[in-house]
């Protein structure tokens, strides 16, 4: 099966803009064909899909908006998260913003014993490939990023093995998932073209969701702190994913555990 390069950002903004360039330019020319169908096992849905909120803890070294956060060892901090109670592990694998690599991923699957999603700006099919030799079980899909592209992307994900999460930050992006028949929606807090984080997005555009009659699982992203901070989320996601305040306290598996306490 073959994808298509996503190559028109003019319209994204800001830092996302620019992230996205970059990254359409480091996969130019790669083949885009993803190969033959792989089964698909659905364990990053699955681990998302219990009782109560679940944990997708995130190893991130830098961010944009926060520089340095920690010079973490990847396969160490998987399994810190998943002593702390983590359900599954995402992995950055953007190199100029996030300090992330491939072999971070490598390690992180090697290390833990939790599905891990690969954390990137996916804008090429190669990067779905990609994903799946790495041994991930899921990849981020970024709807501000592929547009109405993202139903495609859905597919090459599929085809390949993966579970997709699909990010949204407003109204029209949601809808744009929705009717791509995505199964595991992300909400982002962060506006990525500013920053700036809004803790009451993710509420507000789950419950819509809901409304819609979206009954697949449903993630809060970015911002969150303290196990106060989840309280707006806490009935109402399936899934909370968390970075830079645990990536930078210093104790992984004690502050995964703090952050989940209700
Ligand atoms: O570090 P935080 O605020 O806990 O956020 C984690 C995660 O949601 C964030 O890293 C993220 C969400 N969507 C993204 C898209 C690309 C890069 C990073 C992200």
């Amino acid at each position: 099966m073959k994808g298509e390069a996503v190559t028109d950002f003019d319209q994204v903004p800001g830092v996302l803009g620019r992230i996205v360039r970059e990254r359409a330019r480091d996969y130019e020319g790669a083949n885009p064909d993803v190969g033959a169908l792989r089964p698909r096992h659905g364990r990053f849905r699955a681990a998302l899909s219990g009782s109560g909120l679940a944990l997708i803890a995130e190893v991130k070294r830098a961010s944009p908006s926060e520089g340095a956060i920690a010079p973490l060892d990847p396969a160490q901090a998987a399994r810190a998260y998943e002593a702390g109670g983590a359900a599954a592990i995402s992995v950055l694998t953007e190199p100029r913003h996030f300090d992330g690599t491939p072999e971070a991923l490598h390690a992180v699957v090697a290390a833990a014993n939790l599905p891990v999603l690969r954390k990137d700006f996916v804008v090429h099919p190669a990067m779905l490939r990609e994903a799946a030799d790495w041994g991930a079980s899921a990849a981020l899909l970024m709807v501000s990023v592929l547009g109405e592209a993202v139903g495609e992307y859905l597919e090459l994900a599929h085809h390949l093995g993966l579970d997709a999460l699909v990010e949204v930050h407003d109204d029209s992006e949601l809808d744009l998932a929705l009717a791509a028949g995505a199964e595991i929606i992300g909400v982002n807090n962060r506006d990525l073209t500013t920053l700036g984080i809004d803790l009451g997005v993710s509420p507000r555009l789950i419950r819509r969701a809901r409304e819609a009659g979206f009954s697949g699982v449903l993630v809060a992203e970015s911002g969150y702190r303290t196990a106060a901070d989840l309280a707006s989320v806490r009935d109402l996601a399936d899934a909370v994913l968390v970075g830079s305040s645990l990536a930078g306290s210093g104790d992984l598996a004690r502050a995964a555990r703090e952050l989940m306490a209700s």
